[in-house]
């Protein structure tokens, strides 16, 4: 099981102004959405819409203002082992190898060695390393640490996955092999993802439903079912249309009367 549960969430900062007085910023307000068991939904949105605060909250690192997330039906209050969060900066320890850094994350399960080091192996091949369980992270290229990165969260086998603007740092080539790569990854673990881009070329690739965050305070102002078949292709001449629906929704650009 894994369904996570948004309800009425909100977010408010309190900043100075340049008059060094304190005020409010509320990022969102009245945000409500749930990623079913074994449904992929993404979030996007212009840069500040609180993309990232949301990721940060449903991971347990951050306290909403207002509202709550729930796993399974069960309130979060903190950072747990039913979320595996993977973030753009790889995040990988330097002095563990590639085995050992899928491994290390399975200690908080209280697992004995052995057991830890066969459940990573499995993980480190899904995420196409095998050969290179024994690679310390400086050896390896940017697309290969997030494959790290990707299988030490799946290995705690959570009810939801994290991800924020996972492959963000990478270059569009690796970007795109990386997509295919979740992709397939995802085609064969169903897990339940809630992935944070500014992407959204990416967003459509990857996901069942994309929510688009926009306004200030920012709250979801456009949903779109991504009903194309998988494994998808690129040049679907549905991929257009919704490509131009998404950015008419975000404020790129107004929608055409025939989109
Ligand atoms: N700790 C903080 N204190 C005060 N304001 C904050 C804090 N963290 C974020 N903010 C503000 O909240 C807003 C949302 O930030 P957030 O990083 O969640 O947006 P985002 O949509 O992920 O942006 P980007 O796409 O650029 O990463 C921004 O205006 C940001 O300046």
């Amino acid at each position: 099981m894994g369904e996570l549960c948004i309800e009425n969430l909100q977010k408010t900062y309190s900043v100075k102004d340049g008059w060094n007085r304190t005020k409010e910023l509320s990022v969102f307000r009245d945000i409500s959405f749930t990623v079913r068991d074994g449904e992929f939904v993404s979030v996007i949105g212009t840069s500040g819409c609180g993309k990232s605060t949301l990721l940060s909250i449903a991971g347990g690192l951050a306290q909403p203002s207002g509202g709550r997330i729930l796993v399974d039906g069960r309130a979060i209050s903190g950072p747990g082992l039913d979320r595996g969060i993977v973030f753009q900066e790889f995040a990988l320890f330097p002095w563990l190898t590639v085995l050992g850094n899928v491994a290390f994350g399975l200690r908080s399960k209280g697992l004995p060695r052995r057991q830890r080091e066969e459940i990573a192996a499995r993980y480190v091949k899904l995420v196409g390393l095998s050969g290179f369980e024994h690679y310390h992270p400086n050896r390896l290229s940017g697309g290969m640490r997030q494959r790290v990165a990707l299988a030490r969260a799946l290995a705690i086998e959570p009810a939801a996955l994290l991800m924020d603007e996972p492959f963000g740092a990478l270059d569009a080539q690796t970007r795109e092999a990386m997509q295919n790569a979740l992709s397939d990854i995802w085609a064969k673990t169903r897990n339940t993802i809630l992935f944070i881009t500014h992407d959204i070329r990416e967003a459509i690739y990857l996901s069942d439903r994309v929510m688009v965050l926009a306004g200030r305070p920012a709250s979801v102002t456009f949903e779109l079912e991504v009903n194309l078949p998988r494994p998808r292709s690129r040049f679907d001449p549905l991929f257009q249309t919704f490509e131009s629906q998404l950015e008419a929704a975000i404020g790129h650009k107004p929608m055409m009367a025939a989109e």
